[in-house]
């Protein structure tokens, strides 16, 4: 198919509630979405990166700076979601770009196909079991009862944020207030050092499926040295950017556990084949989550159909974070999510919702 352009829309969604990781606190999510315009449909993407550089090194703007000037200008002529990664690779990095352009694309493709991303990606189920990310709290009876409000909406997996400071505290409240029982990890966003592995293993009488990314992205052999004093899973997030990287990253033991984020690693064909990469070395994998509106929630929640996830994602509900949706709203449903079946993501934007979101858009011809 050949594409007229691309539309590069800035989204402002104000969060429900003030959301606190260890790099800071996010009160309205800035994100762009991309609406891929071809012969044949219309496609879109969503782009993950932050307004600021604090989850990785990609943010917003540099991300509508490199599309503009960069990525888009290079999908002149015949083009798939496939070829997509092969017309970038001359420019370096800039995953979180690179991916949401090639999810418009495959949109635009798959649904001129009729094709669900679904079906595309390999999903074995219609509907998955959903987690949901709880962050840092001003109190633990704060955090006691946000817990207890996500376990009533019925979600099957809690992730606490930690960081020195807060970290054995919550998790030990959590567990004596809600039991054995519950599925619980901890995410940590890179707050730790080597130093703090003694700390860090004062987590393990408290059964986690997991701690997510204690050390800074770059110190993968520093998690194979943590991975030998704490006895709970060490499960990789920033550190994850490829399917060569997770390679590496399981062949020196530094995880036994990924979280596959396709914007961060630079689309869900990547994110596929990282899914099988670790299926390969029997490294567990669950789709992890960018606070993304439905468009990447859809595909998200594709990716997490996959048999290798075989962990409840972050792939929650619409209202977890939002009070409206640019699309219908994902419904938890007994703790699941519905993976859409419709033609591409299975989901459109309302008209109405996203114009109410939209604070900008740019319109860059081919
Ligand atoms: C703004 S924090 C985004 C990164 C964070 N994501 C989550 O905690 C899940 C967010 C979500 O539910 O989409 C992570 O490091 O895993
Ligand atoms: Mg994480």
């Amino acid at each position: 198919m050949r594409l007229s352009g691309v539309e590069i829309r800035w989204v402002e969604m104000p969060l429900k509630s003030p959301f606190r990781t260890s790099f800071g606190t996010q009160t309205t999510r800035q994100l762009l979405l991309l609406r891929a315009v071809s012969d044949e449909a219309e496609g879109w993407g969503e782009c993950v990166a932050m307004a600021d550089p604090v989850y990785s090194s990609e943010y917003l703007e540099g991300c509508a700076d490199v599309l503009r000037r960069f990525l888009v200008p290079s999908l002149g002529g015949e083009v798939d979601g496939v070829a997509v990664a092969g017309r970038l690779a001359k420019w370096r990095g800039h995953r979180m770009a690179k991916g949401a352009l090639e999810m418009a694309v495959l949109d635009a493709e798959l649904r001129a196909r009729g094709v669900s991303f679904g079906r595309e990606l390999g999903a074995t189920r219609d509907r998955v079991p959903c987690g949901v990310s709880v962050g840092i709290m001003d109190s633990v009876p704060e955090l006691l009862d946000a817990v207890g409000g996500y376990l009533d909406e019925g979600y099957v997996r809690i992730k606490l944020k930690i960081e020195p400071g807060w970290d054995v505290e919550p998790v030990r409240a959590v567990r004596e207030r809600f039991g054995d029982d519950v599925l619980l990890q901890v995410d940590a966003n890179t707050a730790y050092t080597l130093g703090d592995a003694r700390h860090l293993a004062r987590l393990d009488p408290f059964d986690l499926l997991l701690i997510e990314q204690p050390l800074d992205e770059e110190e993968v052999l520093a998690h194979a040295e943590l991975a030998k004093v704490v006895r709970t899973p060490i499960c990789l997030d920033e550190s994850i950017t490829s399917a060569k990287s997770a390679a590496d990253a399981i062949r020196l033991g530094a995880c036994q556990i990924v979280n596959i984020k396709p914007g961060r690693v630079g689309g869900y064909l990547e994110a596929r084949r990282i899914h099988d990469v670790c299926a390969a070395g029997g490294i567990a994998v669950w789709c992890g989550g960018m606070l993304e509106t439905g468009i990447g929630r859809a595909a998200n929640v594709a990716l997490a159909a996959l048999p290798g996830c075989t962990l409840p994602g972050d792939t929650s509900a619409s209202d977890r974070y939002y009070a409206m949706d640019v699309t219908e709203p994902f419904v938890l449903d007994d703790g699941h999510l519905p993976v859409p079946a419709g033609p591409g993501l299975g989901v459109t934007p309302l008209p109405d919702a996203l114009d109410a979101v939209t604070v900008k858009t740019e319109w860059i011809a081919l």
